[in-house]
Protein backbone atom coordinates (compact mmCIF):
# COMPACT_ATOMS: atom_id res chain seq x y z
CA UNK A 1 0.00 0.00 0.00
CA UNK A 2 1.62 3.39 -1.15
CA UNK A 3 1.67 6.03 1.73
CA UNK A 4 -0.20 8.82 1.48
CA UNK A 5 2.41 12.43 0.68
CA UNK A 6 2.04 15.70 -0.12
CA UNK A 7 2.12 15.38 -3.71
CA UNK A 8 -0.86 13.12 -3.00
CA UNK A 9 -3.19 15.55 -1.15
CA UNK A 10 -1.82 18.44 -3.70
CA UNK A 11 -3.22 15.93 -6.41
CA UNK A 12 -6.55 15.16 -4.61
CA UNK A 13 -7.37 19.10 -4.40
CA UNK A 14 -6.57 19.79 -7.62
CA UNK A 15 -8.89 16.76 -9.05
CA UNK A 16 -11.72 17.86 -6.59
CA UNK A 17 -11.31 14.85 -4.23
CA UNK A 18 -12.14 15.54 -0.69
CA UNK A 19 -9.28 14.85 2.25
CA UNK A 20 -10.65 12.93 5.04
CA UNK A 21 -8.70 13.41 8.12
CA UNK A 22 -9.42 12.06 12.19
CA UNK A 23 -7.26 12.70 15.33
CA UNK A 24 -5.04 9.63 16.56
CA UNK A 25 -3.09 8.81 19.81
CA UNK A 26 -2.18 5.10 19.65
CA UNK A 27 -1.16 2.47 17.44
CA UNK A 28 -4.59 0.49 17.53
CA UNK A 29 -7.05 3.21 16.33
CA UNK A 30 -4.18 4.18 14.07
CA UNK A 31 -3.96 0.84 12.10
CA UNK A 32 -7.80 0.74 11.91
CA UNK A 33 -8.54 4.53 10.85
CA UNK A 34 -5.44 3.33 8.17
CA UNK A 35 -7.18 0.65 7.14
CA UNK A 36 -10.69 2.13 6.59
CA UNK A 37 -8.20 4.50 4.46
CA UNK A 38 -8.41 7.61 6.40
CA UNK A 39 -5.78 9.87 4.36
CA UNK A 40 -4.19 12.04 7.40
CA UNK A 41 -3.92 10.98 10.91
CA UNK A 42 -3.23 14.23 13.00
CA UNK A 43 -1.61 13.64 16.58
CA UNK A 44 -3.58 16.71 18.01
CA UNK A 45 -2.92 18.53 20.91
CA UNK A 46 -6.04 18.23 21.50
CA UNK A 47 -4.91 14.74 23.89
CA UNK A 48 -4.75 17.75 26.59
CA UNK A 49 -8.58 17.56 26.86
CA UNK A 50 -9.47 13.96 25.53
CA UNK A 51 -6.91 12.05 26.97
CA UNK A 52 -5.69 14.11 29.84
CA UNK A 53 -9.07 15.33 30.70
CA UNK A 54 -7.58 19.38 30.98
CA UNK A 55 -9.74 21.57 29.88
CA UNK A 56 -7.82 23.38 27.10
CA UNK A 57 -4.78 21.94 25.56
CA UNK A 58 -1.99 24.39 26.84
CA UNK A 59 -0.34 21.75 29.49
CA UNK A 60 0.70 19.35 26.31
CA UNK A 61 4.65 18.76 26.22
CA UNK A 62 7.01 18.28 23.43
CA UNK A 63 7.57 14.61 24.68
CA UNK A 64 3.77 13.85 25.14
CA UNK A 65 3.33 14.53 20.88
CA UNK A 66 6.78 12.74 20.17
CA UNK A 67 5.10 9.64 22.79
CA UNK A 68 1.48 9.13 21.00
CA UNK A 69 3.38 9.95 17.12
CA UNK A 70 5.63 7.22 17.61
CA UNK A 71 2.45 5.00 19.00
CA UNK A 72 0.39 6.35 15.83
CA UNK A 73 3.28 6.07 13.35
CA UNK A 74 3.61 2.20 13.84
CA UNK A 75 -0.12 1.92 13.29
CA UNK A 76 0.18 2.80 9.87
CA UNK A 77 1.37 1.86 6.36
CA UNK A 78 -1.27 3.95 4.64
CA UNK A 79 -2.40 7.11 6.47
CA UNK A 80 -0.21 10.69 6.29
CA UNK A 81 1.03 11.36 9.53
CA UNK A 82 0.71 14.67 11.05
CA UNK A 83 2.12 15.79 14.63
CA UNK A 84 0.78 19.37 16.03
CA UNK A 85 3.90 21.19 18.16
CA UNK A 86 2.29 21.92 21.29
CA UNK A 87 1.75 25.48 23.38
CA UNK A 88 5.09 27.22 23.70
CA UNK A 89 7.27 24.85 21.62
CA UNK A 90 7.88 27.05 18.29
CA UNK A 91 7.77 30.50 20.48
CA UNK A 92 11.32 31.21 18.88
CA UNK A 93 12.99 29.97 15.38
CA UNK A 94 15.65 27.86 17.46
CA UNK A 95 12.82 25.94 19.90
CA UNK A 96 11.28 25.35 16.58
CA UNK A 97 13.81 23.26 14.83
CA UNK A 98 14.87 21.26 17.77
CA UNK A 99 10.90 20.39 18.72
CA UNK A 100 10.10 19.42 14.70
CA UNK A 101 12.95 17.62 14.58
CA UNK A 102 11.95 15.50 17.23
CA UNK A 103 8.60 14.95 16.28
CA UNK A 104 10.39 13.52 12.72
CA UNK A 105 12.02 11.94 14.73
CA UNK A 106 9.08 9.93 16.12
CA UNK A 107 7.64 9.53 13.19
CA UNK A 108 5.60 12.62 11.78
CA UNK A 109 6.00 13.24 8.30
CA UNK A 110 4.80 17.23 8.42
CA UNK A 111 4.40 18.99 11.90
CA UNK A 112 1.42 21.78 12.55
CA UNK A 113 1.53 25.05 13.74
CA UNK A 114 -1.08 27.46 15.40
CA UNK A 115 -0.62 30.88 14.36
CA UNK A 116 0.09 33.93 11.31
CA UNK A 117 2.38 36.16 9.88
CA UNK A 118 4.56 35.62 13.27
CA UNK A 119 5.68 32.23 11.68
CA UNK A 120 6.68 33.05 8.44
CA UNK A 121 10.45 32.56 9.16
CA UNK A 122 10.01 29.54 11.32
CA UNK A 123 8.28 27.95 8.32
CA UNK A 124 10.32 29.15 6.00
CA UNK A 125 13.55 27.85 7.77
CA UNK A 126 11.51 24.22 8.42
CA UNK A 127 10.30 23.90 4.55
CA UNK A 128 14.29 24.14 4.00
CA UNK A 129 15.74 22.12 6.29
CA UNK A 130 13.44 19.45 4.90
CA UNK A 131 10.74 19.36 7.50
CA UNK A 132 6.69 19.94 5.51
CA UNK A 133 4.42 22.11 7.74
CA UNK A 134 0.84 22.33 8.05
CA UNK A 135 -0.62 25.81 9.44
CA UNK A 136 -3.90 26.09 11.32
CA UNK A 137 -5.87 29.70 11.70
CA UNK A 138 -9.51 30.49 12.40
CA UNK A 139 -9.83 29.67 16.03
CA UNK A 140 -6.33 28.49 17.34
CA UNK A 141 -6.94 26.78 20.56
CA UNK A 142 -3.48 27.44 21.92
CA UNK A 143 -4.45 31.16 22.09
CA UNK A 144 -8.07 30.61 24.04
CA UNK A 145 -7.32 32.74 26.50
CA UNK A 146 -6.59 35.65 24.12
CA UNK A 147 -9.77 34.98 22.34
CA UNK A 148 -11.72 34.62 25.76
CA UNK A 149 -13.29 30.96 25.32
CA UNK A 150 -13.13 29.07 22.50
CA UNK A 151 -15.10 31.11 19.41
CA UNK A 152 -15.75 30.74 15.92
CA UNK A 153 -13.44 33.28 14.11
CA UNK A 154 -14.04 35.60 11.47
CA UNK A 155 -17.14 36.62 11.71
CA UNK A 156 -16.80 40.52 10.93
CA UNK A 157 -15.16 41.34 7.74
CA UNK A 158 -11.69 42.52 8.75
CA UNK A 159 -11.34 39.71 11.04
CA UNK A 160 -12.38 37.54 7.44
CA UNK A 161 -9.80 39.59 5.54
CA UNK A 162 -7.11 39.39 8.45
CA UNK A 163 -7.11 35.08 8.08
CA UNK A 164 -7.03 35.25 4.15
CA UNK A 165 -4.42 36.78 4.23
CA UNK A 166 -2.97 35.34 6.82
CA UNK A 167 -3.18 32.09 4.57
CA UNK A 168 -1.75 33.71 1.96
CA UNK A 169 1.12 34.58 3.76
CA UNK A 170 1.98 31.51 5.00
CA UNK A 171 1.00 29.44 1.42
CA UNK A 172 4.08 31.79 0.22
CA UNK A 173 6.08 31.18 2.96
CA UNK A 174 6.41 27.00 2.06
CA UNK A 175 3.42 25.78 4.14
CA UNK A 176 1.78 22.68 2.18
CA UNK A 177 -1.29 22.21 3.73
CA UNK A 178 -3.86 24.27 5.89
CA UNK A 179 -6.14 23.68 8.98
CA UNK A 180 -8.42 26.44 9.58
CA UNK A 181 -10.96 25.88 12.52
CA UNK A 182 -14.27 27.21 13.17
CA UNK A 183 -14.88 30.06 10.69
CA UNK A 184 -18.07 31.04 9.25
CA UNK A 185 -18.60 28.56 5.99
CA UNK A 186 -18.43 31.57 3.93
CA UNK A 187 -14.86 32.49 4.56
CA UNK A 188 -13.47 28.80 4.63
CA UNK A 189 -14.95 28.88 0.87
CA UNK A 190 -13.05 31.92 -0.02
CA UNK A 191 -10.00 30.96 1.34
CA UNK A 192 -9.61 27.23 0.09
CA UNK A 193 -10.73 28.89 -3.59
CA UNK A 194 -7.54 31.22 -3.07
CA UNK A 195 -4.95 28.91 -2.03
CA UNK A 196 -3.34 26.01 -4.55
CA UNK A 197 -2.69 24.02 -1.16
CA UNK A 198 -5.02 22.05 0.35
CA UNK A 199 -7.44 23.38 3.25
CA UNK A 200 -9.05 20.53 5.87
CA UNK A 201 -11.45 22.32 7.79
CA UNK A 202 -13.36 21.50 11.36
CA UNK A 203 -16.37 23.59 11.56
CA UNK A 204 -15.48 25.48 8.89
CA UNK A 205 -18.27 24.14 6.75
CA UNK A 206 -18.02 21.90 3.49
CA UNK A 207 -16.56 24.30 1.03
CA UNK A 208 -13.25 22.84 2.09
CA UNK A 209 -10.68 20.72 0.70
CA UNK A 210 -11.03 17.85 3.09
CA UNK A 211 -12.24 17.26 7.09
CA UNK A 212 -10.84 16.85 10.20
CA UNK A 213 -13.03 15.73 13.53
CA UNK A 214 -11.08 14.65 16.96
CA UNK A 215 -11.65 10.74 16.68
CA UNK A 216 -13.56 11.38 20.50
CA UNK A 217 -16.00 13.16 19.50
CA UNK A 218 -16.28 10.83 15.65
CA UNK A 219 -17.51 8.15 19.16
CA UNK A 220 -19.23 9.94 20.85
CA UNK A 221 -17.64 10.01 24.38
CA UNK A 222 -15.04 12.97 24.67
CA UNK A 223 -14.53 13.54 28.10
CA UNK A 224 -16.09 17.63 28.61
CA UNK A 225 -18.33 18.61 25.70
CA UNK A 226 -19.11 17.61 22.11
CA UNK A 227 -18.62 20.83 20.32
CA UNK A 228 -21.24 21.71 17.78
CA UNK A 229 -19.70 20.86 14.35
CA UNK A 230 -18.89 17.78 15.82
CA UNK A 231 -21.04 14.29 14.62
CA UNK A 232 -21.28 11.29 16.62
CA UNK A 233 -21.08 8.28 13.88
CA UNK A 234 -22.17 5.47 16.43
CA UNK A 235 -25.43 6.53 16.82
CA UNK A 236 -25.99 4.28 13.73
CA UNK A 237 -23.93 1.74 14.27
CA UNK A 238 -22.65 -0.48 16.83
CA UNK A 239 -19.60 -1.14 15.36
CA UNK A 240 -16.54 1.33 15.06
CA UNK A 241 -15.32 0.67 11.75
CA UNK A 242 -18.68 1.04 10.41
CA UNK A 243 -18.68 4.42 11.86
CA UNK A 244 -15.25 5.64 10.72
CA UNK A 245 -16.18 4.31 7.12
CA UNK A 246 -19.47 6.55 6.93
CA UNK A 247 -17.27 9.30 8.41
CA UNK A 248 -15.23 8.81 5.49
CA UNK A 249 -18.19 8.23 2.83
CA UNK A 250 -19.64 11.74 3.88
CA UNK A 251 -16.83 13.74 3.53
CA UNK A 252 -15.91 12.44 0.02
CA UNK A 253 -19.50 12.92 -0.77
CA UNK A 254 -19.89 16.63 0.65
CA UNK A 255 -22.56 15.19 3.00
CA UNK A 256 -20.29 15.73 5.79
CA UNK A 257 -20.46 18.78 7.60
CA UNK A 258 -23.88 19.60 7.32
CA UNK A 259 -25.60 22.97 7.91
CA UNK A 260 -26.18 22.10 11.18
CA UNK A 261 -22.35 21.56 11.68
CA UNK A 262 -21.15 24.71 10.08
CA UNK A 263 -21.35 28.67 11.02
CA UNK A 264 -22.61 31.36 9.17
N1 LIG B 1 -12.92 16.96 21.97
C1 LIG B 1 -12.37 17.99 21.33
N2 LIG B 1 -12.85 18.34 20.14
C2 LIG B 1 -12.30 19.38 19.45
O1 LIG B 1 -12.77 19.67 18.33
C3 LIG B 1 -11.20 20.07 20.02
C4 LIG B 1 -10.71 19.63 21.26
N3 LIG B 1 -11.32 18.61 21.90
N4 LIG B 1 -9.63 20.22 21.84
C5 LIG B 1 -8.85 21.16 21.06
C6 LIG B 1 -9.72 21.99 20.24
C7 LIG B 1 -10.64 22.89 21.02
N5 LIG B 1 -11.74 22.99 20.14
C8 LIG B 1 -12.98 23.57 20.41
C9 LIG B 1 -13.55 23.48 21.65
C10 LIG B 1 -14.80 24.03 21.90
C11 LIG B 1 -15.49 24.70 20.90
C12 LIG B 1 -16.82 25.29 21.19
O2 LIG B 1 -17.33 25.15 22.26
N6 LIG B 1 -17.43 25.95 20.20
C13 LIG B 1 -18.79 26.47 20.29
C14 LIG B 1 -18.93 27.65 19.35
C15 LIG B 1 -18.87 28.94 20.08
C16 LIG B 1 -19.28 30.10 19.21
O3 LIG B 1 -20.39 30.05 18.63
O4 LIG B 1 -18.46 31.05 19.07
C17 LIG B 1 -19.76 25.38 19.82
O5 LIG B 1 -20.95 25.52 20.08
O6 LIG B 1 -19.31 24.39 19.20
C18 LIG B 1 -14.89 24.80 19.65
C19 LIG B 1 -13.65 24.22 19.41
C20 LIG B 1 -11.54 22.20 18.96
N7 LIG B 1 -10.62 21.18 19.40
C1 LIG C 1 -8.72 19.69 16.00
C2 LIG C 1 -7.41 19.51 15.33
C3 LIG C 1 -7.30 20.31 14.09
C4 LIG C 1 -6.27 19.78 16.26
O1 LIG C 1 -5.48 20.69 16.13
C5 LIG C 1 -6.11 18.88 17.42
O2 LIG C 1 -6.76 17.82 17.47
O3 LIG C 1 -5.32 19.22 18.31
MG1 LIG D 1 -4.24 21.00 17.84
Amino acid sequence: MKRVTTSTLLTMKQKNEKIAALTAYDASFAKMFDEQFVDVLLIGDSLGMVLKGDDDTLSVSIDDIAYHTRCVRKGTIRSFVVADMPFMSYSTVENTYDNAAKLMAAGASMVKMEGGMWLLPAIQGLVERGIPVCGHLGLTPQSVHVFGGFKVQGRENEQAQKILNDAMELEKAGIQLLVLECVPTSVAKLITEALSIPVIGIGAGSGTDGQILVMHDMFGISANYMPKFSKNYLEDTADMRSAVSAYIEDVKAGRFPGPEHSFE
